[in-house]
């Protein structure tokens, strides 16, 4: 049943027309997309998955911007101070940068589903191999060049820690606004327990969809309050020149097949 456009909505118009930031919905040859579902009950405990180890350095902090997908938050990575380790991987992985996906209401905006089931927004800490490459750049290219921590975010209590960055977003409203932030935790946003988690591998959710991504999704989720949600609904798609300002909602990419790839936990 296609949308008689007079009848539409002008959002509806809106975000049908950002297919494009999701990039093409499926990859030639990609057998390892990225987003997905985790079905529970298919995934494979392997018990010589290790904890998590993260070591944020908060001077490490940057800037935070608005690069017309997401808002991002920037960390200096050109020395191992802020670094991941452990879980399924053998090497040294640097942050470089964490940002977010959100719906326009909170009944969807995540990227990957458990069993199906929706969250209102996801967190990924992106990190690349800095045993193996020395620039994030040539990472990307690489199967086993970066390394993406999965938080799925419910709404609830006020989280605390998120309120910094929620406070900066004003000043980011536009496509290409950059602010200073330094000082800023991201290990803060991450569960108590972050030794509980399912991992795959698959691709970046986001142009150039490269195929280069170990992914760590916790199972267990943050709190944020639906005031904070709001703020980020409050961000545009759009730069300050652009006539029509598009609200930066539903930045998420669609699902993708599993191609018969194993998903591992690292609990029972
Ligand atoms: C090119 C920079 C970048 C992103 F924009 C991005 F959205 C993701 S994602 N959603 O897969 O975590 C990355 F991993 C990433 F490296
Ligand atoms: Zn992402």
């Amino acid at each position: 049943r296609g949308c008689n456009l007079t009848a539409c909505s002008s959002k509806y118009v809106l975000s049908q027309m950002h297919p494009m930031w999701q990039g093409p919905l499926v990859v030639p040859g990609g057998d390892r997309q990225s987003p997905i579902d985790i079905v529970v009950r298919k995934s494979i405990f392997d018990s010589k998955l290790k904890p998590l180890v993260t070591k944020y350095d908060p001077h490490t902090c940057q800037q935070i911007w608005n690069n017309g997908y997401s808002f991002l938050v920037e960390y200096d990575d050109t020395t191992d101070k802020s670094t991941l380790q452990g879980g399924p991987m053998e090497d040294k992985f640097r942050l470089c940068q964490f940002h977010f996906h959100w719906g326009e209401t909170n009944a969807w905006g995540s990227e990957h589903t458990v069993d199906k089931k929706l969250f209102p927004a996801e967190l990924h800490l992106v990190h690349w191999n800095s045993d193996k490459y020395s620039l994030f750049e040539e990472a990307v290219m690489e199967d086993n060049g970066l390394a993406v921590i999965g938080v799925f975010l419910k709404v609830g209590k006020r989280h605390e820690g998120l309120q910094k960055l929620v406070d900066a977003l004003p000043a980011i409203r536009h496509k290409n606004s950059v602010v200073e932030f330094n000082r800023f935790d991201p290990g803060c946003l991450l569960p108590t327990n972050t030794d509980d988690y399912w991992t795959y591998h698959g691709s970046l959710t986001t142009p150039p969809l490269t195929e280069s991504v170990t992914w760590m999704i916790m199972k267990q989720h943050i709190e944020v309050s639906h005031e904070q949600l709001a703020v980020f609904r409050s961000l545009l798609f759009t730069s300050a020149e652009e006539d029509m300002q598009k609200s930066m909602v539903n930045n998420f990419r669609v699902q993708q097949p599993l191609r018969g790839r194993a998903v591992r936990s690292s609990f029972n």
